[in-house]
């Protein structure tokens, strides 16, 4: 099922053959391919982000709970470079934990998600990080990712308190919407133009700082509730 892609292609939008080259996988539809994880406790919203930056769209009603694991495929292009995520969305529930531990060994970058409603999913996020650190790959990409921004209403997790958590790891942070799709975007851009730095970086390219990177480019939560409150007024 991990799928890698096949044969070398010619060197597209100015990215030199020698810098591909060096790129885990190349084929005719991409330059590079990257596999990002998604992880988190049950119900955060994983399913919903992958879905809302594949499609555009939001799965609302009635919640069912991934079985083990399942995988997208979407092609970004960053700095003329084509990169190919492919996205594996885990199960949150305990039971399949066994699971999805195998699969963390391959990937390059891992979303970790808690609930901005759900004070439990956002105390387990000690525990997830634990997990990547035993079986995950020392240099993988980690994101800490503050999901369901839209609810203000029922929110019990302070912006500031996952700033401070994901700063206390080193890990870049934002705040999303699976919901109006706030910051879904930015956190696969990020992540691609991070590995495809890591992939093909020139010897005189300034290095990528995908702190900076977001910082420069996420959206707050207080404006994006404030016009999914206005809209759905409407
Ligand atoms: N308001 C709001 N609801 C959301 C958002 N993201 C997900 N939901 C809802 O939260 C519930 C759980 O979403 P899922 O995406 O299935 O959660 P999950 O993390 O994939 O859950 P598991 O598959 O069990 O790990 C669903 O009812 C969604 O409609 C969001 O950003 N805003």
């Amino acid at each position: 099922m991990t799928g890698r892609a096949g044969a070398a292609a010619p060197a597209r939008n100015g990215c030199p053959p020698a810098a591909l080259q060096r790129c885990p996988s190349l084929s005719q539809d991409h330059d590079l391919a990257c596999k990002v994880m998604l992880l988190g406790d049950s119900g955060v919203g994983k399913t919903c982000f992958l879905i809302q930056f594949k499609d555009g769209a939001f799965l609302s009603g009635t919640f069912i709970a991934t079985v083990g694991i399942d995988f997208r495929n979407k092609v970004v292009t960053v700095d003329g470079v084509n990169v190919k995520l492919q996205i594996w969305d885990t199960a949150g529930q305990e039971r399949f934990r066994s699971v999805t531990h195998a699969y963390y060994r391959d990937a390059q970058a891992l979303l970790l998600f808690y609930d901005i409603t759900s004070k439990v999913s956002f105390d387990n996020i000690r525990a997830w990080l634990s997990e990547i650190h035993e079986y995950a790959q020392k240099d993988v990409v980690i994101m800490l990712l503050g999901n369901k921004a839209d609810v203000s209403s029922e929110r019990v997790i302070r912006t500031e308190d996952g700033e401070s958590l994901a700063r206390e790891y080193g890990v870049p942070f934002m705040e999303t919407s699976a919901k109006t799709g706030m910051n879904v975007e930015l956190a696969f851009l990020a992540i691609a133009k991070e590995l495809k730095q890591r992939a093909v970086r020139q010897p005189d390219e300034p290095r990528f700082q995908i702190h900076d990177y977001i910082e420069s480019q996420k959206k707050r939560s207080s404006c994006c509730s404030f016009i999914a409150e206005a809209l759905s007024a409407h």
